[in-house]
């Protein structure tokens, strides 16, 4: 009998998503013994800055690495997302699951969108990508940084400290929360982060058994999609802590990227969007960062010192 062991990370998200990775390779390997082993993770200790402050590539990855390396885990579950463009030691993403709701989810307990809010009200995001584009849409909000896991967030907000938050869809319909969304913020208008709503298994590129068992959960169009996005972000420096934000699409072999980089500060975003073909999302993801650098992105990033 084999036995596979998921690291994971404690909070409500990490758990669904790992025990959803264990269902499936439960119903797909009849006899293969799943197992979670749950960690707390540096991103998940220090809560008292902004993720952008604390930086460092892999935040929430390293401690379940370790425990990979040590032999005290098989593979290790994550939102792809938080998941830094390059894996730095000897790993692999070795199954990236079906997309679920890509978008970023307005909060709110008095207002039903963005255009909703009354001047000079207080919203609350950590993210770079989401201040940078509220204030691109809306100057005179105050952007105030929250963080913590999702249900911190909520309790935030239900206190009465923001009038609304920003949140993604994935996270509040897998936690049985989508009551919460008031309005779904859609591609084009508003972009959400690279690999948003993806879930990624990460094991040792050595361990060929563990390779094999996770490969039946990949989800080839999304692996395309998300490998197009994550591109454009490596050719453009970033991580999941800088406002860059993307959305590819697959659709009759065609594949589509809406790229953005903003200015958290001012608002300033620039965009960029181009066709490619399915088989080259390397491709299309440098192209479309490319074009977002033409237009100033490397300044706005930081990266022209
Ligand atoms: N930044 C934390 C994080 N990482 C992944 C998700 C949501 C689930 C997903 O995108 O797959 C969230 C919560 C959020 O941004 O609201």
């Amino acid at each position: 009998m084999t036995l596979l062991r998921l690291a994971t990370r404690q909070s409500a998200l990490a758990l669904w998503q790992t025990e959803h990775v264990a269902t499936r390779l439960r119903a797909a390997h009849p006899g293969l013994t799943v197992e979670l082993v749950p960690m707390t993770t540096r991103g998940d200790r220090i809560i008292d800055r902004p993720l952008a402050d604390i930086g460092g590539k892999g935040l929430f990855l390293k401690e379940l690495e370790v425990a990979m390396l040590e032999g005290r885990a098989d593979a290790a579950v994550h939102s792809l997302k938080d998941v830094p463009m390059e894996l730095d030691g000897p790993f692999t993403l070795a199954a990236m699951l079906e997309r679920a709701d890509p978008f970023d989810a307005f909060v709110s307990v008095r207002f039903s969108d963005i255009d909703a809010l009354p001047k000079g009200a207080r919203v609350g995001t950590s993210s770079l990508r989401r201040q940078a584009q509220l204030r691109a849409r809306r100057p005179d909000l105050v952007v105030a940084d929250l963080r913590g896991n999702v249900n911190t967030r909520l309790a935030k907000l239900e206190s009465g400290e923001y009038d609304a938050i920003i949140l993604a869809c994935a996270g509040l319909e897998r936690l049985g929360l989508s009551r919460y969304i008031r309005h779904r913020l859609e591609a084009p208008g508003w972009l959400p982060a690279v690999a948003q709503g993806a879930i990624a298994v990460e094991c040792r590129d050595n361990d060929a058994l563990t390779q094999s068992l996770l490969s039946v959960l990949d989800h080839d169009k999304t692996r395309t999609c998300v490998e197009a996005e994550r591109a454009m972000n490596r050719r453009l420096h970033g991580s999941c802590h800088v406002p860059v934000a993307a959305y590819a699409t697959l659709d009759g072999g065609i594949l589509s990227l809406e790229g953005l980089v903003g200015s958290a500060t001012t608002g300033h975003c620039v965009r960029a969007h181009a066709v490619g073909k399915a088989a080259d999302p390397e491709g299309l993801g440098r192209l479309v960062a490319a074009e977002l650098l033409l237009q100033g992105a490397d300044a706005m990033l930081g990266l022209s010192k």
